[in-house]
């Protein structure tokens, strides 16, 4: 059966200023993947993101989603995607439900259906006593959970996630996990995007690894592995992206937190 192309970036470049972040990323993201995204601080995985989400604009290059170019239709579009940035801004004063119910409307669905969605997802996460409770009085793992519910509520096709598990607990990580495999299993696609590699190599259908606004590696963790001579995810970041000055850089930093010099 032929895989269904969901997400396609041609030539994409983005600058800011004089400072040319994506120089050329090219892409394609099948039905059903999982794709971990990855790269070094500064490589430009959120700016691809917000270009593909619309938050960003002022970019050369094609974005096409389920096959139509978002410049053609920016605002349909949007109600196939859920998003789960790393920095968000809830409405503190909110309760949960107020929160979620207004996020499930935004998206089209009526009070009722939100509602009682939103409370069967936060039961199922652990946090449905905090339904009803206002949302700055959450954990930052509450918050996270509360986050992830409302990226999800619309029953998107395809999930960007940045960050997403930052502040779960193991257990609750482990049913992230499970939730994002049985939403692949169902044809839906994730782009995930962390820094925690691990879990990017056990979850991940595909990665990519974008270095110095290129995308410098694309497989499977078995690819990667294959053609690299490292065995981990995180060694094999390392090696892609040249580096390995950990310990000494690591050593200097000690030395001069004890007041020593470099
Ligand atoms: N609004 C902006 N104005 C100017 N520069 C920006 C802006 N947004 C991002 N940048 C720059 O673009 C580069 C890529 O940033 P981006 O946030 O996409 O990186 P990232 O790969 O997501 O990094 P991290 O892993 O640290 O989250 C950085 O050098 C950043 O300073």
């Amino acid at each position: 059966m032929e895989r269904q192309e969901v997400l396609t970036m041609n030539n994409l470049t983005k600058s800011y200023g004089n400072k040319e972040v994506l120089k050329g990323v090219d892409l394609r993201v099948y039905q059903g993947e999982i794709i971990g995204y990855i790269g070094p601080n500064g490589a430009g995985k959120s700016t691809t993101v917000k270009l593909i989400l619309g938050i960003e604009e002022n970019y050369d290059g094609d974005i096409h989603l389920f096959g139509e170019n978002i410049k053609n239709n920016p605002i349909d579009y949007k109600r196939k995607i859920g998003y789960v940035p790393e920095i968000a801004d809830v409405y503190d004063n909110l309760t949960g439900y107020e929160y979620l119910t207004f996020v499930g409307q935004l998206y089209g669905l009526s009070l009722e259906d939100a509602a009682h969605k939103s409370e069967a997802l936060m039961q199922l996460f652990g946090v449905g006593e905090a339904y009803h409770s206002r949302i700055s009085s959450y954990s930052k793992g509450m918050r996270q959970k509360l986050l992830i519910i409302s990226s999800v509520l619309h029953n998107p096709d395809i999930l960007f996630l940045d960050e997403p598990i930052n502040g779960l607990d193991a257990n609750s990580v482990m049913i992230f996990k499970e939730i994002l495999t049985q939403l692949a299993a169902q044809g839906k696609t994730i782009f995930y995007s962390s820094h925690i590699m691990d879990v990017v190599e056990k979850i991940s259908s595909r990665i990519i690894l974008l270095h110095d606004g290129k995308v410098a590696a694309d497989g499977t963790f078995e690819e990667l592995q294959a053609t690299n001579t490292e065995g981990t995810l995180e060694r094999i970041f390392n090696q892609l992206t040249g580096f390995d000055r950990h310990q000494e850089i690591g050593e200097q930093f000690v030395a001069v937190v004890g007041g020593g010099t470099q």
